[in-house]
């Protein structure tokens, strides 16, 4: 499952979605820009953070990029290939090396499945034979810090963590080269997050995974993000390094978002704990309420 670093780039060009609703028959129906023209580039193996306030457009990009929205224009490619365009077809989601991890895992999992079907669904789906889909199965649930006996119990058997690492090998078992991860975390305990995160930058590590990770909270993108977009009202404010737009936000939008929360510790003394300590690593977080903890980590703490 691992990837090469140099193969892949996802390019988005001038995405735009207006939601038409009805207001019954004798009035106006409204209509909303969500995306007025978004366009961005993610690199093959980068962690790519989105943000900006509620309504801004977020998981409606999200939801176009995966294929379970489509766009009214622009277009879609991974290094050249075409995902869509305005004037052409859609390639379906199973065929476009991108999955998605969304907010709850206690919505997204039927807690009555077996872990292991679950997990499998998607290759049954796409016809993958029983005996390989058990080993990739096996595999991937390794890959998240869960067990390969793990796929014989219920989704309630476990904890919120735990279920977002079944939410996250449901995606993966997939194969994809870019990974959303919609608000993957901000149902979670601010400690519960910190191993989830640091599960995701082992896997980009590991695997040479993209990950496009979106959040409206300003302390994950610090921790966690390569390079960030800034979003509000359905455009691109601005984008670049995570560090350097942190740091100094070019534009009044972005400078007041980060000015209205706490900030963590600097990237390069995270980076630098996170490479010298693996997966297990001691970090300073703070979550966009203000809530400060210390907290230990380790992929293998059974969250
Ligand atoms: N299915 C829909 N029908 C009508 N309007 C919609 C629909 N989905 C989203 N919208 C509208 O589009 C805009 C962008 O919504 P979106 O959910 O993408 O924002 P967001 O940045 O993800 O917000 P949040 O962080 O609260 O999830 C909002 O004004 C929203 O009300």
């Amino acid at each position: 499952m691992i990837h090469s670093k140099h193969e892949k780039r996802l390019s988005a060009r001038d995405i735009r979605k207006t939601f038409v609703r009805s207001n019954g028959w004798f009035a106006r129906a409204s209509e909303t820009h969500a995306l007025k023209g978004v366009s961005f580039d993610v690199e093959a193996g980068e962690i790519f953070g989105i943000v900006g306030e509620s309504g801004c457009g977020k998981s409606t990009l999200a939801r176009i990029l995966v294929g379970l929205e489509n766009a009214d224009g622009g277009s879609l490619s991974i290094s050249g290939r075409t995902l869509f365009r305005a004037d052409g077809p859609e390639l379906p989601p199973v065929q476009r090396g991108i999955q998605m991890v969304f907010q709850d895992p206690y919505a997204s999992l039927n807690p009555r499945m077996k872990v292991g079907d679950v997990v499998a669904e998607g290759l049954a789906i796409a016809g993958v034979p029983r005996e390989e889909r058990e080993r990739r199965v096996a595999e991937t649930l390794t890959l998240v810090g869960l067990s390969a006996a793990d796929s014989q119990k219920h989704a309630f058997q476990f904890s919120g963590g735990q279920r977002q690492r079944i939410c996250i090998a449901r995606a993966l078992v997939m194969e994809p080269r870019f990974l959303v991860a919609d608000e993957a975390v901000s149902a979670l305990d601010v400690s519960v997050q910190m191993q989830i995160l640091n599960m995701i930058l082992d896997l980009r590590d590991r695997i040479g995974l993209s990950i496009i990770f979106i959040t409206h909270d300003i302390s994950v993108v610090e921790y966690i993000c390569d390079r960030v977009m800034v979003m509000y009202d359905g455009r691109v404010v601005e984008h670049g390094p995570a560090q350097a737009v942190l740091d100094h936000p070019s534009e009044a939008y972005t400078q007041k978002l980060i000015a209205s929360v706490p900030r963590l510790a600097s990237t390069a003394d995270r980076r630098l704990s996170h490479d010298q300590n693996g997966p297990r690593r001691s970090v300073r977080a703070t979550s966009l309420g203000g809530d400060l903890c210390q907290s230990q980590v380790s992929r293998s703490d059974g969250v």
